[in-house]
């Protein structure tokens, strides 16, 4: 049966407690505030210090997340004070600028004010906060990104207009409860792009590919101790192969791969040639290169699922137990020569957590 917002927040108050050695005095005083402010006002507030566990262990509890290694690190920004979408676009600027940091990309999370009765006070409706546009043609190809094309007309239907080039980074767009949507053009000071050059191929820099430096994910909400945090945009870096194995080579992407075999000479009038898979090989190959070259901190599929192997040991050592979902942990490109392919999962969803929004919630 679903949990109340009181048995969550003192299941997380326990965590709380147990995780940061909290004297029992404390944890008592604190869990009698919480019950007092549920049974006043039906909602209590999280501490600083509860906001930042929180969102910390969410991102531990992510299964579908390689990265968990550094879950300590993250760095959260409170905005549960702004509620305006001009102050939010402000902090969302100064997120990219303290993420980007010149390419050493940190790792951060800005968590704006949670849900009240079923509201969300302010909501971002963008998938995440840099992404290219996508242009539907008269011939039903897409100029751009084809996953951007729905909120692409949507970003146009506010007013929005792009340069029409298939990297156009889409605005930014919040919605105050009650009010209509509103965009706001990113300053390009906070989007780092990578152009993808290849170290001996020069086809493959000659097809002008690139990609941006931050992913920040601004469409998951956030759990924790029964709050709802429906606008949590947070970043981490790339692994190469979700832009040089998926992003750019999908066919329902940018589809990159034909003139990546092209541009190596390769024979592709047969699968057997294997021609998708040297084309995808040295995609990923110039996407990791670039990046290095850029000075923007990125990881390879290897060291990655090396470092979740690492990420399991230390989780073993507290007697947490692993949890992963293996469908998501085996990268894209040769997932049998990785570290986590060859582990087992238990795929369980604990809380703290980031969850996906509804059609209706969004
Ligand atoms: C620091 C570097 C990080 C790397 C390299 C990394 C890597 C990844 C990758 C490759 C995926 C799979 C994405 C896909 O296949 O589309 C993923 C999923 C995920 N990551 Fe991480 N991550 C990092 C940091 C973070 C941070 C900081 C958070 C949150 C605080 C986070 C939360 C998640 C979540 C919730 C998912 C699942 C998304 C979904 O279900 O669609 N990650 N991560
Ligand atoms: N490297 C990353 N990769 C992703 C992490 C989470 C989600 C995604 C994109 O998810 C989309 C929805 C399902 N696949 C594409 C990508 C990060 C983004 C934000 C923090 S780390």
């Amino acid at each position: 049966a679903p949990s109340t917002l009181l048995q969550e927040a003192e299941q997380f108050l326990q965590l709380y407690a147990k995780e940061q050695e909290l004297p029992k005095a404390a944890y008592q005083d604190r869990r009698e505030e919480i019950v007092e402010s549920v049974a006043a006002q039906g909602t209590y507030e999280l501490t600083k210090a509860e906001l930042a566990f929180g969102a910390r262990v969410a991102w531990r509890n992510s299964i579908r997340c390689i990265g968990r290694l550094y879950w300590k690190s993250l760095h959260v920004f409170d905005a549960r004070q702004v509620t305006d979408a001009e102050t939010a676009f402000r902090l969302l600027c100064d997120h990219l600028r303290f993420a980007t940091n010149e390419g050493n990309i940190r790792s951060a999370i800005t968590i704006f004010p949670p849900d009240v009765e079923g509201r969300t006070p302010l909501k971002i409706l963008n998938h995440q906060l840099i992404r290219y546009a996508g242009y539907a043609q008269p011939d039903g190809s897409v100029l751009g990104d084809p996953a951007s094309a729905s909120f692409t007309r949507f970003c146009e239907s506010l007013g929005w207009q792009g340069k029409g080039t298939a990297f156009d980074v889409l605005p930014l767009v919040v919605q105050e409860a009650g009010r209509p949507p509103v965009w706001f053009e990113w300053p390009k000071e906070v989007c780092l792009e990578v152009p993808i050059t290849h170290p001996d191929q020069p086809g493959i820099t000659a097809l002008g590919l690139k990609w941006y430096a931050v992913p920040v994910i601004a469409d998951m909400w956030l759990s924790i101790g029964g709050l709802r945090f429906s606008a949590a945009p947070f970043n981490g870096w790339y692994m190469g192969a979700e832009i040089g194995a998926r992003n750019l080579a999908d066919q329902q992407r940018y589809n990159a791969l034909p003139k990546v075999a092209e541009a190596m000479n390769l024979d592709t009038s047969r699968n057997a040639t294997l021609w998708k898979d040297r084309a995808l090989v040295e995609l990923n190959a110039a996407v990791l290169h670039s990046y290095a070259q850029a000075g923007v901190k990125v990881v390879d599929h290897h060291s990655a699922a090396e470092q979740h192997a690492h990420f399991e040991r230390i989780e073993q050592s507290h007697g947490r137990p692993v949890n992963g979902d293996w469908t998501w942990l085996i990268p894209p490109v040769s997932p049998a020569t990785t570290a986590t392919f060859h582990r087992t999962y238990n795929a369980a969803e604990l809380k703290p957590n980031f969850f996906y929004k509804s059609a209706a919630e969004k």
